[in-house]
């Protein structure tokens, strides 16, 4: 299997406009060679950041909006107009504002919406969206302080779950039920990018890279079949032994 790979940046703010080139240079890449890219997006406000930067970047203009597949890796179970939901902030940052093909983004289902307040339905409903996809380019990953992943929490029936969508209950950061993609869909990626900020994530970071289990801590399931980045700024690389924390900084 790939090793993972750490780049830190000196600050958060460098961390999003250097991820955001990042992606938008796999897009054009993706869609040069006349393929459709498709790019599972995160919550949080690490994944936000990037979002934000990707559309204040002259190069989004480089990128063909209309030949990409968007999909979520969680969801909040909360009405469609809820600011917690994560396809909410993605539209705000960057969706609404790019000319994105309606048909090829792929939001999971809000309460009250196709599947009323039946979470399962729209984890189903999900699986059969996620059923078309046997890889996807990246899978871009926020990560909790405790090493959570996607709403895949430590010791958490989801973590176990090898089906590709689950419906999360009773998580324990609010809100309580959500949907999520599990860690075996997350590793049909070709890339898998952590991208964490600050020092409440340094331990989950340096346990991870040290060979922690999936179960204790779900990040370390997160792994791409080509590639595995942990996009880190000084912060959260702060506890890494130094060897990992020099690869390259930036
Ligand atoms: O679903 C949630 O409750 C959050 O969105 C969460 O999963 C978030 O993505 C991580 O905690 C990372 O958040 P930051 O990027 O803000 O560190």
């Amino acid at each position: 299997m790939n090793a993972p790979e750490v780049v830190v940046h000196r600050t958060p703010d460098l961390l999003a406009s250097a991820t955001a080139a990042r992606l938008v240079t796999k897009l054009v890449d993706a869609q040069a060679a006349g393929r459709i890219p498709s790019i599972v997006l995160t919550g949080g406000g690490t994944g936000g950041a990037v979002l934000s930067e990707l559309y204040a970047s002259p190069a989004r203009d480089a990128v063909d909006w209309k030949r990409i597949e968007l999909l979520w890796g969680d969801e909040r179970f909360v009405p469609a107009d809820d600011p917690e939901r994560n396809e909410k902030q993605a539209r705000e940052a960057l969706l609404d504002k790019v000319p994105v093909d309606p048909a090829r983004v792929h939001a999971m289902a809000a309460l009250g919406g196709a599947y009323g307040d039946d979470v399962d339905a729209a984890a189903d409903a999900y699986a059969r969206i996620v059923s078309r996809f046997d890889t996807f380019d990246v899978v871009m990953l926020g990560m909790g302080g405790e090493g959570h992943v996607a709403s895949v929490f430590p010791e958490s029936p989801a973590v176990y779950d090898t089906r590709s969508v689950v419906a999360v209950r009773n998580c324990p950061k609010p809100p309580p039920t959500r949907v999520s993609l599990t860690l075996p869909t997350i590793r049909r990626a070709a890339e898998v990018w952590i991208m964490t900020t600050g020092d409440a994530k340094a331990a989950a970071v340096a346990m991870a890279l040290g060979g922690a289990g999936e179960v204790a801590l779900p990040v370390a399931g997160a792994v791409g079949t080509k590639r595995t980045l942990f996009l880190l700024d000084t912060a959260a690389a702060s506890k890494l032994p130094p060897e990992l924390r020099a690869t390259r900084t930036s």
